[in-house]
């Protein structure tokens, strides 16, 4: 019963106290925590607080500020909380905390995305590096693992969990998390969450923090997750309460591997995988940047995907080649089947390429970059107007006149403005995005099934108008970032019946696009999509399904088609 409750920054030193704990589950029978390191940072915003530092000091560890003052003079046991009431304690949240509350905050009352606000409230906090990823590690953390954290509050509170305040309740899940998943001493997550319950709430919330945190730091991570697994009623609900998923995500998510011809018992690994923070992956445009400076910070070659790299030393925003948009973050799933779409083979004309769904303008880049070499020009479609704009900053390095941007819904696409039609199509449906779980550590608790249900008929509809511009002989990727049954193979099914277009083998096609091994073979092996068999008439006809806990990647859907 292990569990990967990483955050952004997954090694980074502990911040509050020596190497405590491992994260989820690797909290073994010596539960004693350590002592401070340096660079706790006090305050709340308006007072960055006293910067202290922690010495180590013979056999007893003794902590002192920076005139040298002893601080905490008692040896620290992990379960040996202050004495002292928790009104005579520190009297404000440290920042990185405060920043995590606010995101935490933003999130559950302004439906905010955790990943957009995050690194403002960062900037506005002037965190430094360290505590950046600390704040990181916190808020997605917490996100990813409430419905976990939820089960185990419902043992220590006198209420129904549902019934705590907001703001109470978040400040609950932050100390659960950083008392049993994170390598923070106990006595330094207790004493800095009640303190930020005090400084942002009040004295008497304060109080009940105090009191049920205490409750929650009787007993390890291990004992937890055994108490509220044998609580539940079935394995769905075991599963659900043991991996913070909502329990219809597991349902679909077992029944997704089944379809997708995957062993039933990857469900725990594919929890697992949503609920560890992704390595960002770099790429680089082809033709227009380098991943050169990035690997001298640090990056290294990414194993799935041609110029990609894996980067995991920190802040982007400080490479020269990612502030120009020469190089950005893009999750290799996505980088392959952009590249599997311009590589695959075509006949005849190739100069008009589409991208019907293109916001913000991830997949447009490279395939705006790809095209470019060629001499093709890409046209980026997308209906919601502030995603138009961030298509496109996100094609602005591209060479002028390769590409042009247009708002407006893809159902009334049209022919270019010369009358032709297009010869390669991307259709990078609105979807549920179950498959990016692990980035979006809120969206697990956001989506419904009902969410799904009214976006296959879009869906359906979008495919058929690039569909109605792609020139016969032409190729259309449908792409989803999800692996549900409904937006993926049912949709296939629905666009076969349609009779415009064929199915190629897809799987091939991404193949063809991944890294070669020493051997000059793909490294992507295998049917990609096993379960499926789409056209009956057609035998060569595949899909292709990624899955975070096999290639690393979001879970990527990849089924390309040639206009009859
Ligand atoms: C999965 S995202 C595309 C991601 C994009 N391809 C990338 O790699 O950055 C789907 C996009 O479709 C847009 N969208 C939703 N309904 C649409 C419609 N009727 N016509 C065109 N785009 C639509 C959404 O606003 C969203 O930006």
């Amino acid at each position: 019963m292990s569990m990967n409750a990483g955050g952004g920054s997954r090694n980074h030193q502990n911040r509050d106290g020596n190497q405590g704990r491992g994260g989820f589950g690797a909290r073994g029978g010596n539960r004693r925590g350590g002592e401070g390191r340096p660079d706790s940072r006090g305050g709340n915003r308006d007072n960055q607080g006293e910067r202290q530092e922690f010495k180590r000091d013979g056999g007893g560890e003794t902590r002192r500020n920076v005139q040298g003052r002893e601080r905490n003079r008692r040896g620290q046991h992990e379960r040996d909380f202050s004495a002292s009431a928790p009104s005579q304690r520190t009297r404000s949240g440290d920042a990185a905390r405060t920043a995590a509350f606010e995101v935490l905050v933003a999130v559950a009352t302004e439906d905010a995305y955790a990943n957009l606000v995050l690194p403002k409230t960062i900037r506005a906090y002037h965190l430094d590096q360290r505590d950046a990823g600390f704040a990181t590690e916190l808020t997605y953390g917490t996100l990813r693992n409430q419905g976990t954290y939820d089960a185990i509050l419902a043992h220590c509170v006198d209420r129904e969990v549902a019934r705590i305040g907001t703001k109470i309740l978040l400040v609950l899940r932050l100390g659960v998390h950083q008392l049993l998943a994170m390598r923070v001493p106990d006595h330094a997550a207790l004493n800095q969450t009640v303190a930020l319950a005090r400084a942002e709430i009040g004295t008497g919330p304060a109080n009940f923090v105090n009191a049920v945190l205490r409750r929650v730091s009787e007993r390890s991570s291990e004992e937890w997750h055994q108490l509220i697994s044998d609580e539940a009623t079935d394995d769905l609900q075991r599963m659900a309460l043991d991996k913070s998923h909502p329990a219809w995500i597991v349902r679909a998510f077992r029944q997704s591997l089944a379809a997708h011809g995957r062993k039933p018992a990857e469900i725990e690994a594919l929890l697992d995988a949503d609920n560890a923070a992704p390595t960002v992956n770099l790429v680089e445009l082809p033709g227009l940047g380098s991943l050169d400076e990035a690997r001298s910070k640090g990056a290294e070659d990414g194993t799935l995907v041609a110029g990609s790299a894996l980067y995991s030393s920190g802040d982007l925003a400080r490479l020269d080649s990612v502030r120009e948009g020469t190089v950005r973050a893009q999750d290799a799933g996505s980088q392959l089947v952009a590249r599997a779409l311009a590589h695959a083979e075509l006949q005849g004309e190739d100069s008009n390429w589409l991208d019907l769904c293109a916001g913000p303008g991830g997949k447009a880049a490279l395939l705006g970059a790809l095209g470019a070499q060629r001499g093709a020009r890409l046209l980026a479609n997308e209906s919601a107007e502030h995603r138009a704009r961030l298509v496109e900053q996100s094609l602005q390095p591209l060479p002028a006149g390769s590409y042009s941007v247009v708002t407006g819904d893809g159902r009334q696409i049209e022919k270019t403005a010369t009358g032709q039609m297009f010869d390669r199509v991307m259709v990078d449906v609105p979807c549920s995005g179950l498959g990016a779980l692990r980035r979006r550590p809120e969206a697990r608790w956001r989506k419904t099934p009902r969410d799904i249900a009214e976006l296959l008929p879009l869906q359906l509809d979008l495919f058929k108008a690039a569909a109605s511009v792609t020139r016969p002989g032409g190729l259309i990727a449908y792409v989803t970032c999800s692996p549900h049954m409904a937006e993926t193979q049912n949709i296939v099914h629905d666009i076969l019946r349609t009779g415009q277009v064929e199915l190629l083998d897809s799987a091939a096609a991404l193949r063809a696009a991944a890294l070669t091994n020493e051997a000059g073979t793909s490294v992507l092996t295998g049917d990609l999509d096993p379960g499926f068999t789409p056209d009956d008439k057609n035998p060569a006809a595949t899909t292709g399904q990624l899955w975070p806990h096999v290639h690393g990647t979001d879970a990527m859907f990849f089924a390309l088609f040639r206009k009859k």
